[in-house]
């Protein structure tokens, strides 16, 4: 499929024709796509070398990271957002293991019940796979719109580098835009995959 050829005047319009191109996706194409995505990530070092990992769960036929955790390394622990509790728009990331229950947010996410001694603050991750609307070769990120990732994200704004956790983008292809606006709230993306590989994006080491 194409990518993105022009970024139209607002984001609107990118956003919603691509939310709605990832939902039309057929279950087998979303499935045969994401476990290419999955493919290419796992084998990465950056990832291998992760211990706390983030992903998410997909909704409305957003690419599908969830092999990552069947196919871990033993030292690897899994982790999900959560919206907080203080309605302050940012993330917790709660442990996600054979144990953990789920209910859904106020977004119809499942997410794990906020088990404060499972969650591990976002610093302390080493990567974060997140969803994405849209994203470009410079780390710009389009999310749903609630600014939960960028807003959970801040401090890495006056980190040095290596930054940790290293954000990567999860997403199909078609996602990728040619160019995207950076607000002045955006946090980059250090690295995306997808099922045509993965990439270094800005200027992280890896
Ligand atoms: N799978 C998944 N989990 C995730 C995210 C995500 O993008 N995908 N998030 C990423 O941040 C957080 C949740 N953020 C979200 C923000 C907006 C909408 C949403 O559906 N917005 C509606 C309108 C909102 C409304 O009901 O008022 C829309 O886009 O139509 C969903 C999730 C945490 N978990
Ligand atoms: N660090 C921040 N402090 C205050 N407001 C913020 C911050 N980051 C983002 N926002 C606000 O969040 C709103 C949504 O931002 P944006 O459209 O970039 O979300 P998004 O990255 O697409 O969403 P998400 O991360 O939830 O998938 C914006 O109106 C912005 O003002």
């Amino acid at each position: 499929m194409p990518t993105v050829p022009h970024l139209p005047p607002t984001k609107l319009p990118l956003r919603r024709t691509l939310q709605q191109q990832r939902a039309a996706l057929p279950p087998s194409e979303q499935v045969r796509l994401s476990r290419q995505a999955v493919r290419h990530l796992k084998t990465q070092r950056c990832f291998r070398n992760a211990r706390h990992i983030a992903l998410y769960l997909p909704v409305r036929g957003e690419a599908d990271p969830r092999k990552l955790r069947y196919q871990a390394l033993p030292r690897q622990q899994f982790y999900l957002p959560v919206l907080s509790p203080f309605r302050d728009s940012r993330l917790w990331f709660v442990r996600w293991d054979a144990k953990t229950r789920f209910r859904l947010n106020r977004f119809r996410i499942p997410e794990p019940y906020p088990v404060y001694r499972h969650s591990r603050p976002a610093r302390w991750l080493d990567m974060v796979v997140t969803p994405l609307v849209a994203f470009d070769a410079n780390g710009t990120r389009m999310g749903m719109g609630g600014g939960f990732y960028d807003r959970t994200f801040a401090f890495k704004r006056t980190q040095r580098q290596p930054q940790r956790p290293r954000l990567c983008g999860f997403a199909y292809h078609f996602q990728k835009a040619e160019h995207l606006c950076r607000q002045r709230w955006d946090i980059p993306l250090d690295a995306a995959t997808s099922d045509a590989g993965f990439f270094h994006l800005g200027t992280g080491i890896y």
